[in-house]
């Protein structure tokens, strides 16, 4: 069944739950993209580019749930009782939020696969896989978190974030549907001010364990990295030796504000044919391939020992030489383990001439964004001319700012827009739906770009 249905606008006095909205931000990998994937160390921070998530409860006489994306033209309602929720309950297969969940499991993908094969049905192949890997990250989530007598609802989503570029998109929006639908079991508190850290830690555990799920729903042998820093927000290294266990997540206080450029080739590929890649290099050539991805180690862990040590300075011109030779070494193992792209390297290319800087790729590669820090002494009159060349190839050029918030909640999706609406300004799916393009997204719900909104909570 296909079509969004009515929405109706929400009071106080009603007894069902308000509309509400998630968001979580995505991701640049700084070092160990690929290499975090067997058990090496990376470094990733948040990124102001964010997706957001509303989440609007229907009244009693709907029991459908909803899936309105239309960054990629998704729209699928699901009647809630014909799902398969007696799989998802049997013996053995039932999870409670709190399991710890690593891997997918078999019969259950399988007994979704009915409700995923009308899915976008009469799409070309493509699109339709880009739907069926949202959908079914979502249909994985619904059926292990909620229950047959969930509320009727359509979930509306919007990014500001390039989809598979490589800065963590799908990790974002699994982040959003893991926090919504645990919001809406009520097994989450907060957040809130002056929330006990020991409290704020279990949430964005649990809203991060079930986020993971989702991406494995998307990419088959997800590291963990991108749900990770998409959840906390700010700068980590992050290791995981043992899929059973939680990863080893080392918070990265004052990340510094580094000099990048972050510029997207558009060239689409998608994560876990990138992954898959590497995991083809490993057998055909394991002991070059396990040199290569322990010297990525390395290049991380040298990283990080630079810049927690006592006396960094981002400006300091020996400080940034030294980062820069490790975005060029680690650019280098990639190109090696064969996740580049002729654009990647255009980009490389273009700031090698301009000598403005160091290039790596970013995410998965094969495609999608590059990140190039910039020297010193690179001028404003360089950087112009630079960002015209990148145009002219037809790249994207992002500003963003790194290390802010994780996942945050607007409960109710009321915000003060400087408006004349009395007690705020309240954020419907049609006034969401219709915010054209990232900026009118940020002006409209955006969690703090332009101007501080304090209606936006966070588990800090
Ligand atoms: N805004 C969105 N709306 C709907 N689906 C989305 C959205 N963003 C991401 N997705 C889902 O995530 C998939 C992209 O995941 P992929 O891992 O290939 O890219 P990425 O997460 O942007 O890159 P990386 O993992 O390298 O950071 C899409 O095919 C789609 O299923
Ligand atoms: C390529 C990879 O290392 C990063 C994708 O953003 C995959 C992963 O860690 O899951």
């Amino acid at each position: 069944m296909n079509g969004s249905g009515p929405v109706h606008g929400r009071r106080s006095s009603s007894p069902m739950a308000p509309p509400f909205m998630v968001s979580a931000p995505g991701k640049v990998i700084v070092f160990g993209e690929h290499a975090v994937v067997y058990g090496k160390a990376a470094m990733a921070a948040a990124i102001s580019l964010r997706s957001y998530l509303l989440v609007t409860t229907l009244s009693k006489s709907h029991r459908t749930v909803t899936l309105v994306f239309p960054d990629v033209g998704l729209d699928h309602t699901w009647t809630i009782e014909d799902l398969p929720w007696s799989a998802f309950a049997n013996e053995g297969k039932k999870r409670r939020y709190y399991d710890m969940v690593t891997s997918l499991d078999h019969d259950l993908v399988k007994a979704m696969q009915p409700y995923l094969a009308d899915v976008s049905i009469h799409l070309p192949e493509q699109e339709r896989k880009v739907h069926h890997a949202a959908a079914s990250s979502f249909l994985y989530l619904f059926l292990s978190l909620s229950s047959p007598t969930a509320p009727a609802c359509i979930y509306t989503l919007r990014s500001t974030l390039p989809i598979g570029a490589g800065l963590g998109s799908s990790a974002s929006i699994c982040v959003c549907i893991s926090a919504a639908l645990l919001k809406q079991i009520q097994i989450l508190s907060g957040p809130h001010a002056d929330q006990p850290s020991g409290e704020v830690d279990t949430q964005i555990e649990r809203i991060n364990r079930w986020a993971f799920v989702g991406e494995l729903c998307i990419h088959g042998n997800p590291s963990g990295v991108d749900n990770t820093v998409s959840t906390r927000g700010k700068a980590v290294l992050f290791k995981r030796t043992d899929y059973n266990r939680p990863p080893e997540v080392t918070p990265l206080k004052d990340f510094p504000e580094l000099p990048l450029l972050l510029v997207n080739t558009k060239q689409s590929r998608s994560t876990s044919v990138e992954v898959a890649k590497v995991a083809a290099m490993k057998q055909k050539h394991p002991t070059i391939t396990e040199a290569t991805l322990n010297s990525i180690d390395e290049v991380t862990n040298s990283a990080h020992d630079l810049i927690t040590s006592e006396g960094f300075d981002v400006r300091s011109d020996q400080n940034l030489e030294h980062l820069g030779d490790l975005f060029r070494i680690n650019h280098g193992h990639l190109v090696s383990l064969g996740v580049s792209h002729p654009k990647l390297e255009h980009i490389r290319e273009l700031v090698d001439y301009a000598d403005i800087g160091w290039t790596k790729l970013t995410g998965a590669g094969g495609g999608g964004c590059a990140i190039s820090l910039l020297k010193s002494n690179a001028d404003a009159a360089t950087i112009k001319r630079l960002e015209e060349k990148f145009q002219e190839a037809g790249f994207e050029q992002y500003v963003v700012t790194l290390g802010g918030d994780g996942v945050g909640v607007l409960y109710p999706s009321v915000l003060y827009n400087g408006t004349d609406e009395k007690g705020g300004e309240e954020i419907d799916q049609q006034k969401f739906l219709r915010a054209e393009g990232a900026d009118e997204i940020e002006r409209l719900v955006g969690v703090g770009l332009h101007e501080k909104r304090v209606q936006w909570k966070f588990w800090r």
